[in-house]
């Protein structure tokens, strides 16, 4: 069972570009964070160091107090959504089946629903071939279809990287509230852009230069913090749009 990941002074660089310095991080069980932080600042190379793609240059990833590479069963235990997700030319049952081989077509439905492809699925069923890398499906069901995916592999640790993207605005509300509803008794780690989704955390994690600068509930953090900008920056943005 999950307890705890920490990231130990863990240093990552592409070449000669640092991008992870000496970077610290501990995220226990049941803990919904948000990981906020600039285009570039390695949010993605933190998921990719999550999934062993790769490996810290210095420093330690641990799970449980024991090196992230030393659990057997880790990829059962994390499910990741990315932005990347791989369609099959397959059949949707069959690239949900991917994620779990025992749900039944009541769960599939019930998951596709959840992740907003209700009107989607009005006009299928769960025989229709996505194509190859989902060719004949848009970008945004894609995601979804990923999504879905992953609510029926339910796993202990949720990544959920940029999830409402492809969602439009008219669904944007209820998939939130669905993936609220799934994530309440996991362990969240939530990186996007789209302020609804961030509510869904209880504490939110400024990346900057390479490192943590601050971590806590909203209010917790300084008035002047990259995690207040982006919010004003939100708000006045939409102010300005009702405007014009
Ligand atoms: N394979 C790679 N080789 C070299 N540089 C890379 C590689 N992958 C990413 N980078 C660089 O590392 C930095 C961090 O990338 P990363 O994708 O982790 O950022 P991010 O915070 O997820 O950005 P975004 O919010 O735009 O998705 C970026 O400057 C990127 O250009």
């Amino acid at each position: 069972m999950f307890r705890k990941l920490e990231f130990s002074n863990v240093t990552f660089q592409y070449k000669n570009k640092k991008i992870l310095d000496n970077f610290n991080l501990t995220i226990k069980r049941d803990e919904k964070l948000a990981i906020v932080g600039s285009s570039g600042e390695g949010k993605t190379t933190l998921i990719r160091l999550l999934l062993r793609y790769i490996s810290p240059h210095s420093g330690e990833i641990f799970v449980n107090k024991k090196s992230i590479n030393e659990i057997e069963d880790w990829y059962k235990m994390i499910g990741v959504l990315s932005q990347r997700a791989h369609i099959f030319n397959r059949s949707i049952k069959d690239n949900l089946l991917v994620a779990n081989p025992n749900a039944k077509e009541k769960d599939m439905y019930k998951a596709l629903e959840m992740a907003g492809l209700k009107k989607f699925m009005e006009t299928k069923t769960l025989d229709f071939v996505l194509g190859d890398e989902g060719k004949y499906i848009s970008g945004g069901e894609k995601a979804r279809i990923a999504l879905a995916r992953l609510l029926l592999r339910n796993p202990e640790i949720v990544i959920l990287d940029e999830p409402l993207e492809g969602v439009d605005k008219l669904v944007e509300r209820e998939v939130v509230e669905n993936i609220k509803e799934f994530v309440k008794d996991k362990t969240l780690i939530l990186i996007s852009h789209r302020f609804s989704i961030l509510s869904i955390t209880d504490e939110f994690a400024v990346l900057e230069n390479g490192k943590i600068v601050e971590k806590g509930k909203y209010d917790e953090h300084s008035e002047n913090s990259l995690l207040k900008r982006f919010f004003k920056a939100e708000e006045e943005l939409t102010k300005k749009f009702r405007k014009d």
